[in-house]
């Protein structure tokens, strides 16, 4: 992964709070994770971001030391935990775990459930510490009520007060607000990562959610059947993708065959963009476009026709069938709405410069086995 650490004074030196060399994880003969490579600055707040079976808890129980790998490396704090020869227990490895349930002990009042992992500490810095931490979640009046007496919330910083009092060098958050209602999510989210910020804590945190896996990373990991597919800052993963499932699964995209010829970029509604450092190239390529990016105007000659609408509240998704039968789809503003059939020219939106894909992979340099057309 390109993960640099930031170049900053204070971090230049530091090693990395977490770093995955090569770590693969088999099932039997079943894939869990493969060969993933991984660096995380301290004080980044990573997202992990896939489908359903690609390998995020997998990689989540990898780093906490509840698997162990079948190869590979992974450092905490510059520190092997887990290699060929070294495996340190999940109590010794600095990393802290939120899970989706909170699973706060339900016979331990609130103060009890953060002091739980400071049992190396005297009693009076424990005490500190669990006062410091209940202060920083803004839970301090509630430290006598038991997990049972709390909100959702509540119970949610209750754990990240719980993970965060031993000071760990990373912080595991699997899907820590998938139990939480919508209206109280944003909040808590908003507060975790405060929280996190504040604390300068390292964090790596699962999402089902793309909106949150964006809005949240400071660095997205987009993971596709075990395999690390992309790991980037946000807009690099939006608007870069760096394959074809990125492109479709981060955001929603739509695929056109298109050819790029002296450096212009043309498909079946036309010309799209102009391809700058393309001006030998004659090459057949996928572009990538984003519903943000298609425009719509009602002409009565067009070939193309208004085929779905789907209202949004703010937008309104229109589906258009293109003459050949494939799909585009365009975001459109919450006023406009062109009824179904409605002949409609496609552009795409004046600065675009789509993503092109040779095969499953995005291109940014003329690919150098590309087809060529045969001159007569
Ligand atoms: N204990 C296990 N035994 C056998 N196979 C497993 C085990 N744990 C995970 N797997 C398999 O490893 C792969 C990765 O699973 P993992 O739970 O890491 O995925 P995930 O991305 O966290 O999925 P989800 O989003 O559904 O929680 C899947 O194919 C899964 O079936």
């Amino acid at each position: 992964m390109e993960g640099a650490p930031p170049t900053g004074s204070a971090t230049a030196c530091a090693p990395p709070a977490l770093t995955l060399e090569g770590v693969t994880k088999r099932y039997g003969s079943a894939r869990g994770v493969e060969s993933l490579e991984l660096a995380i600055p301290a004080g980044e707040l990573v997202t992990l971001i896939g489908p359903s079976g690609c390998g995020k808890s997998t990689t989540l129980r990898l780093v906490a030391g509840l698997e162990r790998p079948d190869a590979g490396r992974i450092t905490v704090a510059g520190d092997v935990v887990a290699d060929r020869t070294r495996f340190v227990n999940p109590e010794n490895r600095r990393v802290g775990l939120v899970f989706q349930d909170h699973a706060l002990f339900p016979h331990l009042n609130v103060a009890r459930n953060v002091e739980f992992g400071l049992d190396r500490l005297p009693r009076s810095e424990r005490r500190k510490r669990v006062g410091d931490l209940l202060d920083l979640v803004q839970l301090a009046h509630l430290a006598e009520r038991y997990p049972h007496e709390l909100s959702g919330g509540e119970q949610q910083r209750v754990a990240l007060a719980r993970a965060l009092a031993p000071r760990p060098a990373v912080v595991l958050l699997d899907e820590p607000f998938s139990s939480l209602d919508e209206s109280l999510r944003g909040q808590v989210r908003r507060d975790t990562v405060a929280t996190l910020r504040e604390t300068g804590t390292t964090g790596v945190l699962v999402t089902h959610d793309q909106t949150e896996a964006l809005s949240v990373g400071t660095r997205v990991v987009v993971m596709h059947d075990g395999v690390i597919e992309q790991a980037d800052i946000p807009e690099k993963v939006f608007e870069q993708p760096a394959t074809r499932f990125v492109a479709s699964f981060m955001g929603d995209a739509d695929f056109l065959p298109a050819h790029v010829h002296r450096a212009l970029l043309t498909c079946e509604i036309g010309v799209v963009s102009t391809v700058p450092g393309w001006a030998d190239s004659d090459v057949d390529v996928d572009v990538v476009l984003r519903p943000h990016e298609v425009a719509l105007t009602p002409a009565t000659d067009a070939t193309a026709r208004v085929s779905a609408l789907e209202y949004h509240g703010a937008f309104v998704l229109h589906h258009v069938t293109l003459a050949s039968g494939r799909t585009l789809r365009s975001w459109q503003p919450h006023d406009v709405r062109y009824p179904v059939g409605t002949p409609v020219t496609v552009t795409v939106a004046a600065g675009t410069h789509p993503t092109l894909l040779v095969g499953d992979r995005a291109v940014t340099t003329p690919p150098r086995n590309a087809p060529r057309p045969v001159t007569p």
